[in-house]
């Protein structure tokens, strides 16, 4: 499904994202590990199309999208989170889906419309994320898992196939993480989404990624099976005194 082939991103001289090759097949759960600075981030926004890569070949479905803007690979169906919140903190979480809503039917995000075009789309995205009784909620006041969630409701409208997902528990108290795990499990497994996942719980990725890929210093280090990486004495050894 998609394709990296000798990925890198060059800023002022600095390398960051070094000479990444590899293959996400249709239905798999790919997450990326790697210490702090390692490049994790950098990779998504190359694969999003936010910066364009100095070199390499980004390729989905087969169709060579290294060139293209991020609304343009967005139309064919990849969709991604972000690190930190993108949620407008007044607006409740019904607006919120209803915006979302808007843009993915061809509208512009206008905020000033009146949220009552798309009500079955937004009854339904609520529902599929556990937010429903929080559609009257502003976004400022949710939980830190309850703000995931929505920014997954957010990402939902536009059906992604391919979903990016950026440290997603970042935040999230620890009551709040099985259901959020939960959540993401369900895209995977039950809508069939190809999902690619930065995380540092390696607790959480255990129970959902079918491989694993460690990043090193902007490098693709080692992609494997969990247990395999897990068992690998290079990442022991570039981890040690990590978290892993
Ligand atoms: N626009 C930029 N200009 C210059 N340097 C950048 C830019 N974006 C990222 N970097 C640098 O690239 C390196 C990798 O950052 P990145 O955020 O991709 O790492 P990461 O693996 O996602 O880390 P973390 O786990 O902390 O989120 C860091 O040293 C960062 O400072």
């Amino acid at each position: 499904m998609l394709r990296l082939r000798d990925i890198g991103w060059t800023v002022g001289g600095a390398t960051i994202v070094d000479s990444v090759s590899l293959d996400v097949h249709e239905g798999e759960f790919l997450a990326f590990i790697g210490p702090n600075g390692a490049g994790k981030t950098s990779l998504f926004n190359l694969v999003s199309g936010i910066n364009r890569a100095s070199r390499g070949t980004i390729e989905l479905d087969g169709a060579d999208i290294t060139g293209e803007a991020a609304y343009a690979r967005a139309r064919r169906g990849l969709g991604r989170t972000f690190q930190t919140s993108s949620l407008w903190p007044g607006m409740t979480v019904a607006d919120h889906v209803e915006l979302a809503a808007q843009a993915a039917d061809g509208g512009s995000y206008r905020v000033w419309r009146r949220a009552d075009g798309y009500p079955e789309q937004v009854a339904e995205v609520l529902a599929r994320t556990e937010l429903a009784h929080r559609a009257d909620t502003p976004a400022d006041v949710l939980s830190h898992g309850e703000k995931r969630k929505l920014e997954l409701a957010v990402l939902l409208v536009g059906e992604p196939r391919l979903m990016l997902l950026d440290e997603p528990m970042a935040g999230v108290s620890a009551e709040e993480v099985p259901a959020l795990t939960a959540l993401i499990r369900s895209l995977h497994r039950d809508e069939h989404r190809t999902v690619l996942m930065v995380e540092h719980h390696m607790d959480v990725l255990l129970g959902l990624a079918d491989r694993l890929a460690v990043m090193h210093h902007g490098t693709l280090l080692a992609l494997d099976t969990p247990q395999a990486v897990m068992d690998d004495a290079t990442v022991q050894q570039a981890y040690l005194g990590e978290e892993l």
